[in-house]
């Protein structure tokens, strides 16, 4: 289908939207840092390239899906990087969650050579990306959402162009610092209602039928009851959303008790070596013991 897609970074998010493009059609030439997990994604008719540069050149756009603001840049500016084959004609599309600042970096650069940038940050976990389920967040240039529609009908459920470079990465972090601070709630109601003496399950019954009834409580409820916090967003990119998210409050002069309690709570859970658990591993914090 179409003109070949370059996709950097194949972790959890990476590689569930690098398989469901493939399945879909899409030919795609893939990198991570860690080479071998490309090999799964060859075994579904995924080519490799050798650096970030490599899949630039053989491809007229490339998406990155990274972990954090230090690895959206690097893979963009350090040697062997996006920049170094990045030109006119060519079109790089960040959907990592990161800050304002560190889009706004990248885009700069990849305009100042002619290339075409867009922001896509999406929200929606492991399964929603095996599913084609995400919601897409874009910013950028118009014309790269445009001709880039094609793949993000097949990996997302809906997608929204909010404007210049900036907005797709605060809209996620927005929605992200209220995913985290409900996630708390979430895990104190839990345990107060064991520790109160009633059933936590008829808790999360009465939940699905209440006005805050969500698809997260719905999803993580029951393994968080078993304390089963197999990794499907690590916990460990959530406080780094929290943390960012806190930055654009401190910016615009925004009051958040509630997210920087949320963001102490997944700090600790840090500390405590459950960074690389799901995020609901932040239960842990209220609930104490060994897991
Ligand atoms: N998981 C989720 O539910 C969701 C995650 N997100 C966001 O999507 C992004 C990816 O998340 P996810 O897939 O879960 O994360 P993972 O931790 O599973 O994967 C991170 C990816 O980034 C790569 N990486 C890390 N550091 C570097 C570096 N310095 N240079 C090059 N590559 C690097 C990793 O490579 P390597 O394999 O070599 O370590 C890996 O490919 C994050 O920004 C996250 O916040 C957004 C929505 C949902
Ligand atoms: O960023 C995480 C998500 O579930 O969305």
């Amino acid at each position: 289908m179409g003109e070949e897609i370059g996709f950097l970074g194949l972790g959890i998010m990476g590689k569930a939207m690098a398989v469901n493009l493939l399945r879909h059609g899409f030919k795609l030439t893939v990198w991570n840092r860690t080479l071998s997990k490309c090999d799964e994604l060859v075994e579904h008719g995924a080519s490799v390239g050798e650096t970030p540069a490599a899949v630039v050149k053989k491809c007229k756009y490339t998406i990155g899906m990274l972990s954090d603001p230090a690895a959206a840049l690097s893979v963009v500016f350090d040697k062997d990087g996006v920049l170094e084959h990045i030109c006119t004609g060519k079109g790089y599309i960040d959907m990592s969650t990161v800050d304002a600042d560190t889009s706004s970096k990248i885009s700069e650069a990849i305009t100042s050579k002619g290339g075409h940038f867009l922001e896509a940050p999406v929200s929606g976990s492991k399964k929603p990306a095996e599913d084609g389920q995400l919601v897409i967040l874009a910013a950028g240039e118009k014309a790269l959402y445009e001709e880039a529609l094609p793949a993000f009908n097949v990996m997302g459920k809906k997608s929204f162009f909010l404007g210049h470079v900036g907005n797709g990465a605060r809209m996620k972090l927005v929605v992200n610092m209220i995913m985290g601070s409900m996630m708390n709630a979430f895990s104190e109601g839990l345990e107060l209602a064991d520790r109160s003496g009633l059933n936590p399950q008829t808790l999360l019954d009465v939940l699905d039928l209440a006005a805050i009834a969500n698809p997260m409580f719905k999803m993580k409820g029951p393994p968080m009851l078993q304390n089963n916090y197999t990794p499907a967003f690590p916990l460990k990119h959530q406080q780094k959303d929290m943390r960012l998210a806190l930055a654009l409050g401190d910016e615009n002069a925004i009051s958040m008790p509630v997210a920087a309690a949320a963001n102490e709570a997944f700090k600790k859970a840090r500390n405590l070596g459950l960074g690389d658990l799901d995020f609901s591993a932040v239960h842990q914090t209220v609930k104490g013991g060994e897991l």
